[in-house]
C-alpha cells in the first residue's frame, strides 16, 4: 500500500511548554493534529481553571494564522486543588481532564500528589461528573528500581485508587509495560491507556547500548523488548481502550546533553510517519485510524474529526530535520533509527 486516508488524528498527551518554546514547537503539532490534550506541567503548573483558560489563550495566540488546532486543557492535580473549580472548568468546557503526577515522578512534578487520601474528594467529584483522570503511573520511592516503577504503581497505587473511587474514569498515560497493557485489558470499564510513538519503536537498549544516548531518555523510561512488543500488540489491535498520546516533550539540546539531562522526546514532526511505518510492519495499517483518530475521541466523549489526513509512502526515505530551532535553542527530533518512507501529504497551516 502506498497511500492511506484516515480521519485526521488527535494527540491525547502533548507537552507544548510556554513562551518561545511553545512558539517553536506548536506549528508541528498543529500541522498534523486537530486536537491535543495539553499537559499542565509548566513552571508554575496549570492548577486552576483560570490558569488553564489563560494558557489556552497563549496557545491560541501562538498558532499559525488560519490554524483550527484545538488545545484541550488539563489541570495539574495538587493536594490543594478545589473540587468546585475543577467541576466548573469541566462543565464550562475549559478543562477536559485532570492530571495526576506523583510528586517527583517526572519533569516539573515537584507540586504533585504525595498523599492520595488528600485528593479523594476531588476524585469523587470527578467520578460524579464523568471527568477523566490522566495518570503518570510511576511510584517515586528511591528503593524501587526505575524499570519497575510502573508495575509497582499499578499494584500499590492505581488498583487501590480505583477501588477507593469507583466510577472514576482513568487514562494510564504513556504505558510502557506489558503489566500496564494487561491491567487495561483486565479492566473493561472506565479505563484506557495512551501509548507513545517512541515506546512502540525503542526499547531500553536505545538509551544505553553502545553509548549513552540522552535523546532516547524519557519517563517512563523505555523498558525491555518484551514490553515493547506488548505495546505494539495493544496499539495495533484496534482495541478501543488504547490510543495515541505522543508525549512529545521538547527540551533544548543543552538541557538534554548534560551530566543530569532532562527526560523527554520530541516527536511531533515525524510521529505520524513513524506510526504508519510501525503499523505497516505489523500488517495493521487498517487499524492505524482507530489508534490515532477514533479511540481517543470515543473515550473523551467527543466526535471524531471531520477532516481527513492523507499519508503517502515515498520510494525514497523522507529527510526529516535532525533538530529544529526554537527561541530557547535547538531541540533534537526523535530518530527512529530506521529509514521512514511515509509522510503526511496534506499538512494543515
Ligand atoms: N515524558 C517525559 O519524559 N517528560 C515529560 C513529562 C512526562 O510526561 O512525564 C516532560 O514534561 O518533559
Ligand atoms: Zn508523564
Ligand atoms: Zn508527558
Amino acid at each position: 500500500m502506498n497511500s492511506l486516508t484516515i480521519t485526521r488524528p488527535d494527540d491525547w498527551h502533548l507537552h507544548l511548554r510556554d513562551g518561545a518554546m511553545l512558539a517553536g514547537v506548536l506549528p508541528y503539532s498543529a500541522a498534523h493534529f486537530s486536537r491535543a490534550i495539553i499537559m499542565p506541567n509548566l513552571v508554575p503548573p496549570v492548577v486552576t481553571t483560570a490558569d488553564a483558560a489563560a494558557y489556552r489563550n497563549r496557545i491560541e495566540m501562538a498558532l499559525p494564522p488560519g490554524s483550527t488546532f484545538q488545545p484541550l486543557m488539563t489541570l495539574y492535580l495538587t493536594e490543594a486543588t478545589d473540587a468546585d473549580d475543577v467541576a466548573r472548568g469541566f462543565q464550562e468546557g475549559v478543562v477536559r481532564a485532570v492530571k495526576l503526577y506523583p510528586a517527583g515522578a517526572t519533569t516539573n512534578s515537584q507540586s504533585g500528589v504525595r498523599d492520595i487520601e488528600k485528593v479523594v474528594p476531588v476524585l469523587e467529584r470527578m467520578a460524579e461528573i464523568g471527568m477523566p483522570l490522566c495518570i503518570h503511573g510511576e511510584v517515586t520511592d528511591a528503593d524501587i528500581d526505575i524499570f519497575d516503577r510502573e508495575a509497582v504503581f499499578i499494584e500499590r497505587v492505581l488498583e487501590p485508587l480505583r477501588r477507593r473511587v469507583p466510577g472514576l474514569r482513568v487514562v494510564m498515560e504513556h504505558v510502557t509495560t506489558k503489566n500496564g497493557v494487561d491491567y487495561v485489558l483486565a479492566n473493561p470499564k472506565g479505563l484506557a491507556a495512551t501509548i507513545t510513538t517512541h515506546h512502540l519503536i525503542i526499547n531500553r537498549n536505545a538509551i544505553l547500548a553502545g553509548g549513552i544516548r540522552p535523546h532516547y531518555y524519557c519517563l517512563p523510561v523505555a523498558k525491555r523488548e518484551t514490553h515493547r512488543l506488548a505495546l505494539r500488540a495493544a496499539a495495533t489491535s484496534g482495541d478501543a481502550r488504547f490510543f495515541l498520546g505522543t508525549d512529545s516533550a521538547p527540551h533544548t539540546d543543552a538541557s538534554k546533553q548534560t551530566a543530569c539531562g532532562c527526560a523527554g522526546i520530541f516527536s511531533a514532526i515525524n510521529t505520524m510517519a513513524c506510526l504508519a511505518h510501525v503499523f505497516e510492519e505489523e500488517e495493521a495499517l487498517d487499524r492505524l485510524e482507530a489508534f490515532t483518530s477514533l479511540n481517543g475521541p470515543a473515550f473523551y466523549g467527543l466526535p471524531p474529526n471531520e477532516a481527513r489526513m492523507h499519508l503517502k509512502r515515498a520510494a525514497d526515505p523522507i529527510a526529516f530535520p535532525p533538530r529544529i530551532e526554537t527561541g530557547e535553542g535547538p531541540v533534537t527530533v526523535f530518530d527512529p533509527m530506521f529509514p521512514i518512507h511515509w509522510f503526511v501529504a496534506d499538512e494543515a497551516g
